[in-house]
């Protein structure tokens, strides 16, 4: 799949990581839409988590990547939104499972726990790998309630 725009979020916990993500992805052609947060000066994954799932939602961009120091409470807070499926990918098996199976619009990522190297790595298998619908297709219609 062509990969059009990415828009990217992170707290203080993975802004370096978000920043490393953001220069790799432009190198390769990937347009990027920034959400924050700017510096490594503390502060909440919710302020930057919400503006990312809502473009997700409104296909202002075509996918997201969110990222704090665990993952896990920039992942919770996007996957509070109805479009939204986000997964926590910690390694590369883990990211493209979740394109495969979960169709997943946001890849959250541990900036704390994994080398920048991987998170390239997981990323790339997140962007380059398709959703294999079928019986997948039904599982993920039942995920809203
Ligand atoms: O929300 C989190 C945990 O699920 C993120 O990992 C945050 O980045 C982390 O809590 C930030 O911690 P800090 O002590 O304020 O740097």
């Amino acid at each position: 799949m062509k990969v059009n725009t990415i828009g990217l979020a992170a707290d203080h916990a993975g802004f370096e990581l978000k920043e490393i993500l953001k220069t790799y992805l432009l190198d390769k052609g990937i347009d990027c839409k920034d959400f924050g947060t700017y510096s490594v000066q503390s502060s909440d994954y919710p302020d930057y988590a919400h503006p990312l799932a809502t473009a997700v939602e409104n296909s202002e961009v075509q996918w997201g990547i969110s990222v704090c120091g665990s993952g896990n409470g920039i992942n919770m807070t996007v996957n509070k939104h109805a479009g939204i499926r986000a997964a926590l990918c910690w390694n590369k098996e883990i990211s493209e499972l979740a394109r495969s199976h979960n169709n997943a619009n946001i890849c959250s990522l541990p900036a704390r726990f994994i080398s920048n190297d991987d998170a390239k790595e997981i990323v790339d298998i997140f962007l380059n790998t398709d959703f294999e619908g079928g019986r997948h297709q039904r599982r993920i219609e039942k995920i809203p309630c």
